[in-house]
């Protein structure tokens, strides 16, 4: 592997205390300190500094720009390190728990507040030197400052956080000694883990733009919390094929002098890049998103990438004219080659197009999905439904094992993949819907439908309320949740409990090492009476 800085992997637990943080990156984060993030717990503050005494920070008596000293003792799901003047929690870029800071002092609400690091007085024993080069300005990973052993015990201990202060649920203590028939609380089992926790990215998506001093294009990262781009050849987590294909998508556009859209203007035609390829397949797809249809050049565009990528097996043109974050536009139009592209997951091969959703991480889906198809307890009688469902990839894995399987979706290119999936793999009990799952899920009951199990897997704001009151009406002897959020998840499991369901065991699973993105997976029983 290839580091910015020849050594910066190493574990750097012994370097001494005293560090002067960076102008560069501190000051750089301010702009990203306005939502309040969550997941805070206790410890002090103290102040040798300036102005600012214990006792009058506990009074609320402190200010903008005041240097105090102050432990850090949590993450928030954000990945900020959380500290507490008095009982007033500060929340910190950059620092992590175990480590003591000098910080400046810089928005301060009413109930929390934030701080720039200034100095690092004393390192946690989880403190680690961030291997990438850019990792200070990048908003794509959070974590790198930080021990991957502990990052995995961090991302259980958010589950735990979440599930007992947002659903309001018992969690057993000593979860690796606990069978479940002996439980009287929600077990939570230790992060599934990376085996290699790098270069696992198979989907890379950079935004495009120009170099206001050169007039350059380029295309990278946004920097964190704004909406500058920096210009960016490597990514430590990203695949090597993806990583060469945009240096290389990014040189050919140079070259061929294409405008890079300009978001203040809405000027220019070349908004993003992304690049997805299949791990076990090799195929790769780009896709340009444009700010219009036509693409000047558009022969030599293709010759080039095809004759410099020549794993590349799917260009395609997505169009996007509207003024938004949001990436792909409804227009998607297959250049050259084919319009999807295969990969395989445990032996299951998939299709997928353009604006399908596949997890990126496809070792570590393996492993979340085996678990959901462990939860669901199938023994092939099982009618399933799988909400949320993306390509059916979940429903493959659940068909293998179940009587028949329903899946709904709400994006009908990948309800396509997913009965070409089907298809591909011979696997004929499965019936896939185009919808909103709230909106399926209760016709389905009103034709008589019933499911054994239902799996979701919903997006990060958690089961639409009436899809959970359909689930809990349909009363299926498992359910199985599938997550990107904790707090949405503990959320709705409250509802599901609530609604006659025992919670009984999570698995948080490591899709996204050095990001403070946590995938979990939960099983839950029906209580009969
Ligand atoms: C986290 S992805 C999971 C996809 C799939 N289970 C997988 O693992 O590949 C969530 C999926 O929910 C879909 N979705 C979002 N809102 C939906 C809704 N209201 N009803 C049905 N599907 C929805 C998204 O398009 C996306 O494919």
């Amino acid at each position: 592997m290839k580091y910015g800085k020849a050594g910066r992997h190493e574990k750097d637990r012994n370097k001494p205390a005293k560090q002067t943080a960076g102008k560069s990156s501190m000051s750089r984060r301010r702009n990203s300190r306005n939502k309040q993030p969550s997941g805070v717990s206790g410890a002090s503050a103290v102040n040798n500094e300036n102005s600012v005494q214990p006792a009058a920070l506990a009074a609320g008596n402190w200010h903008a720009n005041d240097i105090v000293e102050v432990d850090i003792v949590d993450l928030t799901h954000e990945g900020q390190g959380v500290a507490r003047l008095a009982s007033y929690p500060l929340f910190v870029s950059g620092t992590i728990p175990g480590d003591r800071w000098k910080v400046k002092l810089a928005h301060l609400k009413k109930s929390y507040g934030f701080a720039e690091p200034v100095e690092l007085l004393s390192a946690s024993p989880s403190r680690i030197s961030a291997p990438c080069a850019i990792f200070d300005q990048c908003g794509g990973c959070q974590l790198q400052q930080f021990d991957y052993e502990q990052q995995l015990v961090w991302k259980r201990q958010l589950v735990v956080n979440n599930l007992l202060k947002i659903g309001k649920l018992n969690v057993v203590k000593e979860e690796s000694t606990v069978e479940v028939g002996e439980q009287t609380g929600v077990i939570v089992r230790p992060t599934i883990r990376m085996a290699h926790p790098w270069k696992y990215r198979n989907k890379s998506t950079v935004p495009v733009g120009r170099e206001e001093r050169t007039g350059q294009l380029i295309a990278g990262f946004y920097e964190r919390g704004s909406h500058e781009i920096v210009d960016m050849d490597h990514c430590l987590i990203q695949n090597e094929p993806n990583d060469e294909a945009v240096r290389v998508v990014k040189q050919i556009a140079k070259q061929l002098q294409i405008e890079p859209y300009d978001e203040r203007t809405r000027s220019g035609l070349l908004r993003h890049i992304m690049v997805r390829s299949g791990e076990v397949t090799g195929e790769m797809m780009v896709v340009l998103i444009t700010n219009g249809r036509i693409i000047p050049q558009l022969a030599e565009w293709l010759k080039r990438i095809r004759k410099e990528l020549p794993q590349v097996t799917s260009i395609v043109q997505n169009i996007n004219e509207r003024n938004t974050n949001v990436i792909f536009g409804e227009q998607t139009i297959t250049l050259w080659g084919s319009d999807i592209i295969y990969d395989e997951l445990d032996g299951i091969r998939f299709a997928i197009s353009a604006r399908s959703f596949f997890q990126v991480n496809p070792k570590q889906t393996i492993a979340l999905y085996q678990k959901a198809v462990e939860y669901a307890a199938l023994t092939g009688q099982e009618t399933v439904i799988d909400a949320y469902c993306g390509i059916g990839t979940i429903s493959l894995f659940l068909a293998r094992q179940a009587a028949h399987v329903y899946g709904v979706e709400i994006v009908p290119e990948a309800i396509e993949d997913a009965k070409r999936n089907a298809g591909l793999n011979s696997i004929n009990n499965t019936t896939f819907a185009v919808g909103a799952a709230e909106q399926v899920m209760p016709a389905w009951k009103q034709q008589g439908i019933t499911a054994d199990v239902i799996v979701v897997d919903p997006p990060r704001k958690g089961c639409d309320p009436i899809l959970l009151e359909t689930i809990i009406q349909l009363q299926p002897k498992r359910v199985v949740y599938v997550s990107c959020n904790p707090s949405t998840l503990a959320r709705d499991l409250r509802i599901l409990e609530d609604g006659g369901y025992r919670i009984v065991e999570a698995t948080p699973v490591d899709m996204f090492a050095w990001t403070s993105h946590v995938e979990s997976v939960v099983s839950m029983h029906r209580v009969d009476k």
